[in-house]
């Protein structure tokens, strides 16, 4: 299993940034030899993270899995909004786990558009009974759903850190009010038309978070979308409000982690084991079934 904590050397591409899961690299011109300004290659890994760390066992084609469930859902979100993909064409060595990217001038936000309420924004609700300064119906319970779903932006935090909650004004002071309306309705809609696809699939998508780019005055829809990694998948069929909801992907590892099996408690702050070998074989079909459930194909 290649040490998926090394960033790659790809031949032809300079490596420019890690993240939890996923690596960014630029092409090299040949005839300069210096990175291109107008392509990115993003590569989806298949590191996996949970109670915010990276663990030690990779998830076998869980890379693979959500590039093509992303490229799957930008060709759904075309008549919404464009975006940055330019081809799958990629290094062998990451065949079907990256993707060549037009580099955009990425906007300064994490476009967060909750559906049902959870995580922060049920914290935030539990104290002043709104979320980004949306006020909401009194009495809401841990995985409600909203009366429809609502733009919470936040920032953009350093690696390792969590991203901060900020009100739309906060959004237009950054971008402008046009500007900041505009990635706020996209937001929104993209996750209506998300969850109206999986929702009829078994699958509800409580939130999700986009990150736009502009291409002149356009904005375009960059990064990953509506993957398991960038929103909160859960099976309908359990969705049941008054208590934290199952992940449709994590909830195996999450069980494992936090039973007296792992010998390993959350609260310790120490690093996680490494997981069972059915724990990642569990694992790695749920990331599948949801890729099959959503696009109809087989992987
Ligand atoms: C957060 C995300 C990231 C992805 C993969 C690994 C680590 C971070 N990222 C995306 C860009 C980016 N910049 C310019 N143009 C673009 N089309 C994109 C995209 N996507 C910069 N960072």
């Amino acid at each position: 299993m290649p040490d998926e904590t090394v960033p790659l050397t790809l031949p032809g591409y300079a490596h420019v940034y890690s993240g939890k899961v996923r690596d960014l690299y630029a092409p090299v011109d040949p005839a300069s030899g210096q990175p291109r300004g107008d392509q990115l290659l993003l590569v989806a890994s298949d590191r996996i993270s949970a109670f915010d760390f990276i663990l030690d066992s990779p998830i076998p084609d869980k890379g693979e899995v959500l590039t093509r469930l992303s490229l799957w859902w930008f060709s759904q979100l075309e008549d919404l909004v464009a975006n940055h993909v330019i081809s799958t064409d990629v290094p062998d060595a990451v065949r079907g786990r990256a993707v060549l990217v037009e580099r955009l001038e990425m906007l300064p936000v994490e476009c967060v558009a909750r559906a049902y309420l959870t995580g922060g924004g049920l914290g935030e609700y539990t104290a002043t009974g709104a979320v980004s300064g949306i006020a909401l119906p009194a009495g809401l319970v841990d995985g409600d759903r909203l009366p429809g779903p609502i733009f919470t932006p936040s920032t953009k935090a350093p690696m390792g850190e969590h991203d901060e909650p900020i009100p739309f004004s906060a959004v237009e002071a950054e971008i402008g009010s046009d500007l900041a309306a505009r990635v706020r309705d996209l937001t929104v809609a993209i996750l209506k038309r998300g969850n109206e696809v999986a929702a009829a699939r078994g699958i509800l998508l409580a939130d999700t978070k986009v990150e736009f780019g502009l291409r002149g005055d356009e904005v375009v829809l960059a990064d990953e979308v509506l993957t398991p990694d960038s929103s909160r998948f859960w099976p309908a069929d359990q969705w049941e409000p008054g208590h934290p909801q199952p992940s449709f992907d994590k909830q195996f590892v999450r069980e494992w982690l936090t039973s007296p099996a792992s010998g390993w408690s959350k609260s310790s702050g120490e690093a996680p084991p490494a997981l069972p070998e059915d724990v990642v074989a569990q694992t790695r079909a749920k990331y599948v079934e949801a890729f099959e459930r959503l696009t109809g194909e087989t992987f």
